[in-house]
């Protein structure tokens, strides 16, 4: 199976973003995640399409994965394609219309998938299958990096893996955000999942080659 590895740039240096995004990109990242938060859906605020439009000047070529947490959503999917987001996820709960949402990401060329809050059931996915190219099982409450994974999120990625294969959706990227570090990507892969969001243990770190690294060879075990 492919793994993707997605620093989220929450943690970075946000005074050489830039740079920083393209030293986690050398040391063998896949995907920059890219947090949105808005002070409203959550209780944090980051960044808007400026920065990830300006990333895409500064010479940033790897998929962009743009995790809204905000609401309402639809006003923020056009602009993020526009600034060159490769991917766009959003929570259920932030969406008024989930199945419209999920198609005008679509319709801008980007994958798109939905983000799931620890306590937010699978259910929300029963009528939307076609529409996902991937799903976010959140293992931290959003809003904040540097928490601790939530271990019943094991049990949930299982579940989707297994939901989604039932619904032929064998395609399904499988993303986990939240507490992810070298010492349990191994499990979390095992429960199904193939793409990891690490904020504070790649760029907490002095040394990102070496995170990453210890990432991938934890992959290479299963
Ligand atoms: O979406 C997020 C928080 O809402 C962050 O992406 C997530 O928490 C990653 O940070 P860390 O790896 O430090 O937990």
């Amino acid at each position: 199976m492919k793994y993707i590895i997605a620093p989220s740039i929450l943690s970075a240096d946000l005074a050489r973003l830039g740079d920083d995004v393209k030293e986690v990109l050398d040391a063998g990242a896949d995907v920059v995640h890219f947090d949105v938060m808005d002070n409203h859906y959550v209780p944090n605020l980051t960044f808007g399409p400026q920065i990830c439009s300006a990333l895409r000047k500064y010479g940033i070529e790897a998929p962009i994965d743009a995790h809204l947490m905000v609401t309402p959503v639809d006003d923020l999917i056009g602009s993020f394609a526009d600034a060159g987001a490769t991917s766009i996820t959003f929570h259920p709960e932030a969406s008024k219309h989930i199945d419209r949402s999920l198609q005008l990401i679509k319709s801008r060329g980007c994958k798109a998938g939905l983000a799931l809050n620890p306590a937010t059931p699978l259910n929300v996915l029963d009528y939307v299958w076609d529409k996902l190219d991937m799903v976010v099982i959140m293992s931290v409450n959003p809003g904040f990096g540097g928490q601790s994974f939530i271990p019943s999120a094991l049990k949930k990625i299982s579940a989707l893996r297994a939901a989604a294969v039932k619904n032929g959706r064998d395609d399904l990227i499988i993303e986990v955000d939240g507490g992810v570090k070298p010492n349990n990507i191994g499990e979390i892969a095992s429960a199904g999942a193939n793409m990891f969001v690490a904020g504070s243990a790649i760029f907490g770190s002095d040394d990102y080659r070496k995170v990453i690294s210890s990432m991938r060879s934890e992959l290479e075990k299963i």
